[in-house]
């Protein structure tokens, strides 16, 4: 192409962004009118099914080149930005920077919220809690380790709401400063990592070298750069952070491995039509009560998806997932029945990509 196509096709661009750069603005403006109602009403600045609602419309619009994947990119981020502008969102994620974690909090909240990084789940409820974040995000559950007992404790301790749902397709590395792999020595990593990297590591012969388990795959990446002779098994964006030379990428057993993160506040969601909802159930300790229970839901035609028995304080309790809203009326009338047992840990919109 010639120089003066190009610079034909660039003032085209230009001005395709002048008029993008207005209509975003006009926007943030009615975001801002929406604020102010919601200042009023006491409403929640941050609302999920809306959110949903918009790409949904959207991508049954669309005829361009976009996928469905593109628009919820390019529009969750300006979301994020105009909720931004209207209340500067704190967001707690179980750190350090680069963490899975984190990367679910970024898909959610975009690049222009404030992070706080936080060491604990524990510590990230309380956050949340003491209001010094308005968001809090969680791991849940993972394909290949199971349910994060920790979460579970905290979601039946605290009063807070899962307002969301985010999952994310899992993919370690194996990331070191050793040119060979017989110069590696000692491996740092976490210690569900090591799990799921189980074949690879005995395929390589690793399985014989110290596996060192610490409390994040960033934080193994920080100290595998300063330490000849080690390696980590990190995110790929956790040995990119640290500069730490990747030897092997996507080193995990299970093409599917994915984790299940929760997002939590103190506000409840609407209902959008397409809503999960979770809750924590105790049943008395007689036969045929867990039967019973699940017979309940069958007649009213509630499509349990996941159920979990967890020990908490010596009493055994299922967590359960099933799709519907808590405020539609099939829900209300079988969680009538067992009021005082069932704890709503939240409604919120469902992820396509399940777990
Ligand atoms: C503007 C609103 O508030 C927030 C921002 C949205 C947006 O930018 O479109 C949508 C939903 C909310 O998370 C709204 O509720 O309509």
């Amino acid at each position: 192409m010639n120089e003066v196509g190009l610079d034909a096709l660039r003032d085209k661009l230009d001005n395709i962004d002048n008029e993008l750069l207005k209509l975003i603005n006009e926007r943030m403006e009615i975001v801002h009118q929406v604020g102010v109602v919601k200042a009023h009403s006491g409403g929640a600045i941050y609302r999920p099914e809306r959110e949903k609602a918009i790409i949904d419309r959207l991508e049954s619009l669309n005829n361009g080149k976009l996928n469905r994947a593109a628009i919820e990119a390019l529009f969750l981020e300006i979301f994020a930005i105009s909720r931004n502008l209207e209340l500067p969102e704190n967001v707690a994620y179980l750190g350090p920077e680069g963490s899975f974690t984190h990367q679910a909090a970024e898909a959610r909240f975009g690049a222009m919220s404030s992070y706080v990084s936080i060491s604990s789940i524990k510590g990230i409820f309380r956050e949340v809690d003491t209001k010094k974040a308005r968001f809090g995000v969680v791991p849940i559950e993972n394909s290949s380790n199971g349910i994060v007992t920790d979460t579970i404790n905290c979601l039946n301790t605290y009063n807070l709401k899962i307002i969301a749902e985010v999952v994310l397709d899992i993919h370690h590395t194996l990331a070191s400063t050793c040119d060979k792999i017989e110069d590696i020595k000692r491996i740092y990593s976490k210690d569900i990592a090591f799990e799921q990297c189980r074949k690879f590591l005995s395929n390589f012969g690793l399985d014989e070298v110290e596996h060192i388990p610490i409390e994040s795959t960033t934080k193994a990446a920080k100290i595998a750069v300063n330490e000849p002779g080690s390696a980590a098994i990190c995110p790929h964006v956790g040995a990119k952070l640290h500069n730490l030379p990747i030897l092997f990428e996507n080193i995990e057993d299970k093409d599917n491995n994915k984790t299940r993160f929760f997002i939590i506040s103190d506000f409840e969601n609407g209902q959008s039509g397409n809503d999960k909802t979770s809750i924590l159930v105790t049943l008395s300790d007689k036969q045929g009560a867990l039967v019973e229970f699940l017979t309940d839901f069958n007649k009213v035609n509630i499509n349990l998806t996941k159920i979990k028995s967890h020990i908490v304080e010596g009493n055994s309790i299922f967590f359960i997932d099933f799709d519907g809203h808590k405020d539609d009326e099939n829900v209300k009338k079988v969680l009538s029945k067992y009021d005082g047992n069932v704890k709503i840990l939240g409604s919120y919109v469902k992820e396509i990509n399940d777990i």
